[in-house]
């Protein structure tokens, strides 16, 4: 694989040779893949490793947790995991004051502005990323788990940017607190369903697969993977940001983006996938400017589907009216 250098944009057209027209055919390929793992036949290196992983993958993918209707993960054991990896990476962790969570901004129920909300574990890069495309100073980011603990709205002009808290481990905020703070997640989400044009997922490049695969042995959904499912259930189109990708070597870059895709459900190579993966180092602004121009296609796309609902709601009218005439 090619190596990939930082400063070059990796999605652009340059970098991706024929990236418009493969795009469309392999994609076809890898979603039928994806979606019957028995049909991983597709052309992809070390198919047959790949496949096992795959339809193991897929086996606990189908075993799912659906996040709010269902029971929840094995906090006990997720915590546990968690800390190791934690210890590895080295995070120093802090507990925080979680009643600050609990202030949630709501807007109008009737404003039909579009949300791009931000989710993803605790200490990803979720907050740089707000702070970064809203350009506001005063956004608290911080080098422990759980500094975000409330839901905050931000007023883009055309659209809400909207800060969550993160899911999962944060030392100090026992079991009950983890779970309320992730209830309200997927209540905000729920709640905002309609509203929401895309959702933005952020990944640490460096702990994602090394917690992914702790959580395949225990043959449990890690919670990123339960919450990508809930996004794509919800259809709410998840754009998934790999963060602090200065943590992995050049020459790695794709080899590592590969099993991360992988591991996400999407048969490598990564770069098929350019319109929902995006490298990142969000502390240094890169990939922001591509994160961006995914933001306006999204909310393109909900407008132009709120014109489409609008104009059949009319129809509907018409023929309603034409009926009680
Ligand atoms: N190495 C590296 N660190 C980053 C990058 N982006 C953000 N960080 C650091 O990651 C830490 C967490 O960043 P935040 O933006 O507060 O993360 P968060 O997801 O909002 O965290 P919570 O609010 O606790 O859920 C901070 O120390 C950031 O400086 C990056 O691209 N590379
Ligand atoms: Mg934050």
């Amino acid at each position: 694989m090619n190596s990939q250098n930082k400063n070059s944009k990796p999605n652009s057209g340059k970098n991706m040779k024929n990236s418009k027209t493969t795009k469309t055919t392999k994609t076809t390929k890898a979603t039928k893949a994806t979606k019957n793992p028995k049909n991983t036949k597709v052309s992809v290196k070390s198919t047959k490793k790949m496949g096992k992983k795959l339809q193991k993958m897929r086996l606990t993918k189908s075993e799912k947790i659906t996040t709010s209707k269902t029971e929840s993960l094995n906090h006990k054991e997720e915590n546990n995991l968690d800390r190791q990896v934690n210890k590895n990476l080295d995070i120093n962790i802090n507990i925080e004051d979680v009643n600050k969570f609990k202030k949630i901004i709501n807007t109008k129920k009737e404003d039909t502005k579009p949300k791009i909300i931000v989710m993803g574990r605790s200490n990803v890069g979720k907050s740089t990323f707000v702070k970064a495309m809203a350009a506001d100073k005063t956004i608290r980011i911080g080098k422990k788990p759980g500094v975000t603990l409330k839901i905050t709205e931000y007023d883009m002009g055309n659209y809400y940017l909207v800060d969550l808290p993160g899911f999962g481990f944060m030392e100090g905020i026992d079991q009950k607190g983890q779970e309320e703070i992730k209830d309200n997640i997927v209540k905000y989400v729920e709640d905002n369903q309609k509203t929401i044009a895309t959702a933005i997922q952020i990944l640490d490049a460096k702990s994602f697969v090394e917690i992914v695969e702790r959580w395949e042995e225990t043959r449990e959904l890690p919670i990123d993977l339960e919450m990508a499912d809930f996004l794509e259930e919800l259809d709410l189109k998840p754009i998934y940001v790999i963060n602090k990708m200065d943590k992995i070597k050049n020459a790695q870059w794709d080899e590592e983006l590969d099993i991360i895709s992988e591991k996400l459900g999407f048969l490598p190579p990564w770069r098929q996938w350019i319109d929902i993966l995006a490298p990142a180092i969000l502390k240094e602004g890169f990939g922001i400017e591509e994160i961006n121009e995914r933001i306006k296609n999204n909310i393109k796309q909900y407008y132009d589907n709120l014109r489409k609902q609008a104009k059949n709601k009319d129809l509907n009218k018409e023929i309603t009216d034409e009926n009680t005439e």
